[in-house]
C-alpha cells in the first residue's frame, strides 16, 4: 500500500526531486520507517521527508525548513502539478496560528468536504493544522475568494491569519516577487491584504461591526448599539465583556469581577474557553480573546478559537481586542498585541473606520496527499 501510494506521489514532484528521492532509495524506506532525512541537490540542502500512513488518506510531507535556494525549482512548479485523486497543499503558519492551504483556483467547490478538513487538521492522525483554507475564483470583482473550514468543520466567515497565509500563497502561486495586494472576498466582505518588501503582510480588515444583533449576541446594547464592558456570567463569575465582530464574532474580556486586571498565563483556558465559546448569549458560538493591558500601545492577549480551540494566534481577535480596548478606554488605536506565537501590529485607524493587521506568515511545508 505504502509503495502504491509513494509512487503516484512521486509523479507529482519536479523531476529534480523526483531524482534526489530515487537517488536515495526513498520509496523503499517509506514503508518501514515512518520519519527521514534526505539530502537534496535542488533548491534545499536538507529536506525532512515524513510520511503517515492513515486507512483513509495517504500523505506525504517535504518540509520548507532550512531553505537554501540552489535552482531553479520553484515551489509553484511543484503545486502546478495536476493528477487525478491527488491533492497538493502547502502548510503555513501566520504566528503558529496554522493552516492547510489548497489551490482551489479551477472551482467554487472547496475540493474537500468539512469532515475531511477534521481528519487533515488532526494533529495525531493528519496533517496537523488550526483549519484548511481553499483560494477560489473571484466573486463580484474581486481577484480571489477566500474559503476556510476550522479544525472541528465548521465554516467562519474569515480568519485574519488565515488571510495572510492565503495573500502569500497567491503570490507562490502566480511567482510574483516583492509587494503585491490582492483584493478578497471573505464571508466578511472584502478583504485586502498587501505583502510588503520584508514578506510581512498588512491587511485592511475592513470595519467592525458594533451591532449586538449582528456581532451576534444576545446581550443588551448599552452604548449605542455595541456591547462595552457588560456583565456575564460564565460558570458561576461575572465577566466584563465588549463584543466586537470582524465578520466572525468574538467576545473579548479584561477581566472579571474577582480578578479585575488578568494575568493571562494564569488563565485554564481549557476550562474556561468552551464555556464562552457554547455561552447561550453567543447564538454563533464566539471566540474569546483574553487580555492584559500592559500600556496604552501595548497588550497580550490569549484566545479561545470558535471551532479550534486554544491556539498560538487569532488576528481577527487581536482586531476586536484593539477595538474592545479603545471602546472600554484602555488603550489607543494603534497597538502592538502580544500573542503565545508572536506579536501582531494592528491599528483601528479614526479616518476611514477600518483594522489594519500587519504580521508574518511562512510556508511550514509542502505536500501531497490521496484522499
Ligand atoms: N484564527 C483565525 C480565526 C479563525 C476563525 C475562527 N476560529 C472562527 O470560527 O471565527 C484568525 O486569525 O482570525
Amino acid at each position: 500500500m505504502a509503495v502504491a501510494a509513494s509512487a503516484a506521489i512521486s509523479n507529482s514532484f519536479t523531476p529534480s526531486i523526483r531524482r534526489a528521492l530515487t537517488s536515495v532509495n526513498f520509496f523503499s524506506s517509506l514503508s518501514s520507517l515512518s520519519s527521514t532525512t534526505i539530502s537534496f541537490p535542488t533548491r534545499q540542502s536538507h529536506y525532512p521527508i515524513i510520511s503517515f500512513q492513515n486507512p483513509s488518506f495517504r500523505l506525504m510531507v517535504t518540509s520548507a525548513l532550512n531553505i537554501e535556494t540552489s535552482d531553479k525549482v520553484s515551489p509553484s512548479s511543484f503545486l502546478d502539478h495536476r493528477e487525478i485523486g491527488i491533492l497538493h497543499f502547502v502548510k503555513y503558519q501566520g504566528l503558529g496560528n496554522d493552516f492547510i492551504l489548497v489551490d482551489n483556483r479551477d472551482s467554487t467547490e472547496p475540493k474537500i468536504t468539512p469532515e475531511q478538513a477534521v481528519r487533515l487538521c488532526d494533529r495525531n492522525f493528519g496533517i496537523g493544522a488550526d483549519g484548511v483554507i481553499f483560494a477560489m475564483p473571484g466573486t463580484n470583482g474581486t481577484d480571489y475568494t477566500m474559503r476556510i473550514f476550522n479544525s472541528d468543520g465548521s465554516e467562519p466567515e474569515m480568519c485574519g491569519n488565515g488571510v495572510r497565509c492565503f495573500a502569500r500563497f497567491i503570490a507562490e502561486l502566480e511567482n510574483l516577487q516583492g509587494k503585491h495586494s490582492f483584493t478578497i472576498h471573505t464571508g466578511a466582505g472584502l478583504i485586502i491584504p498587501e505583502i510588503q518588501e520584508d514578506g510581512k503582510v498588512r491587511v485592511d480588515m475592513g470595519e467592525p461591526i458594533l451591532k449586538a444583533s449582528d456581532v451576534p449576541t444576545k446581550l443588551t446594547a448599552n452604548k449605542d448599539d455595541a456591547v462595552v464592558h457588560s456583565e456575564l456570567n460564565v460558570d458561576g463569575v461575572t465577566w466584563h465583556v465588549t463584543c466586537v465582530s470582524m465578520g466572525n464574532p468574538h467576545c473579548v474580556t479584561f477581566g472579571n469581577k474577582e480578578s479585575k486586571d488578568l494575568q493571562v498565563d494564569e488563565l485554564n483556558l481549557l476550562e474556561i474557553g468552551p464555556k464562552f465559546e457554547h455561552h447561550d448569549v453567543f447564538p454563533a458560538r464566539t471566540n474569546t480573546e483574553f487580555v492584559q493591558v500592559y500600556s496604552d500601545s501595548h497588550l497580550k492577549m490569549r484566545v479561545w478559537e470558535r471551532g479550534a480551540g486554544a491556539t498560538l494566534a487569532c488576528g481577527t481577535g487581536a482586531c476586536a481586542t484593539v477595538v474592545a480596548a479603545v471602546l472600554e478606554g484602555r488603550a489607543g488605536r494603534k497597538c502592538r498585541v502580544d500573542l503565545p506565537g508572536g506579536p501582531l501590529e494592528i491599528e483601528w485607524r479614526e479616518e476611514d473606520n477600518h483594522v489594519y493587521m500587519t504580521g508574518p506568515a511562512e510556508v511550514v511545508f509542502y505536500g501531497s496527499l490521496s484522499l
